[in-house]
């Protein structure tokens, strides 16, 4: 495909996620529907509608319209491109600009500058504090892929080495010790042996810090209450000889754990509510609680739009129960962990100092923060003693 014609390629699919399609729904319906694209069509058209989501504000005013093709155009001028050169409707470019389009202007507004919310900017501001602007900016831009190798069958230079030979770049994160970041060649990753016999998973760099924060030891008990796919179940069965236990809420995504867990080599003891029950209290619980996810918007941008005020409630009475079974589910002497990858005070050291109001008895060893600009996603980390 030309390049134009990946961009009209991102302009139908943006089209469908603002009619309210979910973004990867979107492009795999695309991919289904479009056997000519080659792998690299669609790297470039899911870059080019995923860079689009992340700046929509900001692209929707330099483009004129919030609709696909004036995302498109809107992030061409962005990068101080001529729209005119790739709109030029030869072949399967997008139609040439007309009066229709409208001129498009420089975003109104600070919050439209930083592709913030309105509703939400203030209280970002104030939880970020002069953090506020450059994160919202790092926030505009892409990820990185990064991998955790598996500390239990290999260590960081082995598969830094392994990496190169298959054409991958990689190099060692600064935020945690088995993180490597990858460059050039990331997208075969996938199909790379290491990834299939369970040496590295791909897990962002703070959420492997976070892993690493834990004081885990040798022998302890310790419960995943919110253990979703288990990214971070399997960092901590591969930092000690844990007696491991996992449980979410929706079971079913926990669906592919197993898997993974024998892949890396290590056991770990799935639940339901019934057998959770029964399992009594343990050493250590993680909860790596349901949240707005602010932290992690550069990967899930549609999130930044979708979050209402209503939701933000709910999100933080969720974190509140959630909480609050996992004080019970604490053993006296143990440790209670309390994650999340948001940057909102309200979802973060609010819920912990609620939590300690109404639960005596929870010292706080310590907090930490993380945000997209340490080069990983957004976090928050929380750990106390159960007296
Ligand atoms: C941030 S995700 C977990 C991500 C996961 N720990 C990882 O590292 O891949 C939060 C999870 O909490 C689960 N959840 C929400 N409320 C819960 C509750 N009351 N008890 C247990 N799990 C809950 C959700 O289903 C979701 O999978």
């Amino acid at each position: 495909m030309t390049p134009a014609a990946r961009v009209a390629a991102a302009i139908e699919v943006l089209d469908e996620i603002l009619a309210g399609a979910p973004a990867e729904k979107a492009l795999t319906g695309w991919a289904r529907r479009s056997r000519f694209a080659g792998s690299g069509d669609r790297a470039a058209i899911r870059d080019h509608v995923f860079d689009a989501i992340r700046c929509r504000r900001s692209f929707a005013a330099l483009g004129g319209a919030e609709t696909g093709r004036g995302l498109m155009i809107g992030a061409m001028r962005a990068a101080d491109t001529d729209p005119a050169a790739l709109f030029t409707g030869e072949g399967h470019a997008p139609a040439p600009l007309s009066a229709a389009d409208g001129q498009g202007a420089p975003p109104e507004g600070r919050f439209a500058a930083l592709d913030c919310p309105d509703w939400l900017g203030p209280e970002l501001e104030a939880s970020l504090a002069p953090d506020f602007e450059p994160v919202m900016q790092a926030l505009r831009l892409r990820a990185p892929v990064t991998l955790r190798v598996n500390a239990r069958k290999a260590d960081v230079e082995e598969v830094r080495r392994a990496l190169t030979d298959e054409g991958i770049e990689a190099k060692p994160h600064p935020l945690a010790s088995m993180a490597l970041t990858l460059g050039a060649g990331a997208r075969r990753i996938g199909n790379s042996p290491l990834y299939h016999e369970g040496l590295v998973e791909i897990q962002d760099a703070a959420s492997q810090a976070v892993v690493e924060a834990l004081p885990l030891r040798d022998g302890q008990r310790v419960l995943d209450l919110c253990a979703g796919g288990g990214g971070k179940t399997l960092a901590m069965a591969a930092r000690a000889e844990l007696d491991l236990h996992a449980f979410d809420i929706a079971p079913r995504r926990m669906k592919d754990l197993p898997a993974r867990a024998d892949r890396a080599s290590v056991r770990v003891t799935l639940h339901d509510h019934d057998s959770l029950d029964r399992a009594g209290t343990f050493d250590l619980v993680l909860v790596d609680a349901p949240c707005s996810g602010s932290g992690s918007w550069r990967r899930t941008p549609q999130a930044k739009w979708d979050l209402t005020p209503e939701r933000l409630d709910e999100l933080t009475a969720m974190q509140d129960t959630v909480l609050s079974e996992a004080t019970a589910r604490t053993a006296q002497g143990g440790v209670l962990a309390y994650a999340t990858c948001s940057l909102l005070s309200r979802e973060n050291d609010a819920r912990v100092a609620a939590l300690r109001a109404s639960e005596p008895g929870l010292d706080l060893q310590f907090e930490r923060r993380w945000t997209p600009r340490d080069g990983g996603d957004g976090f928050y980390l929380a750990v106390m003693d159960r007296n």
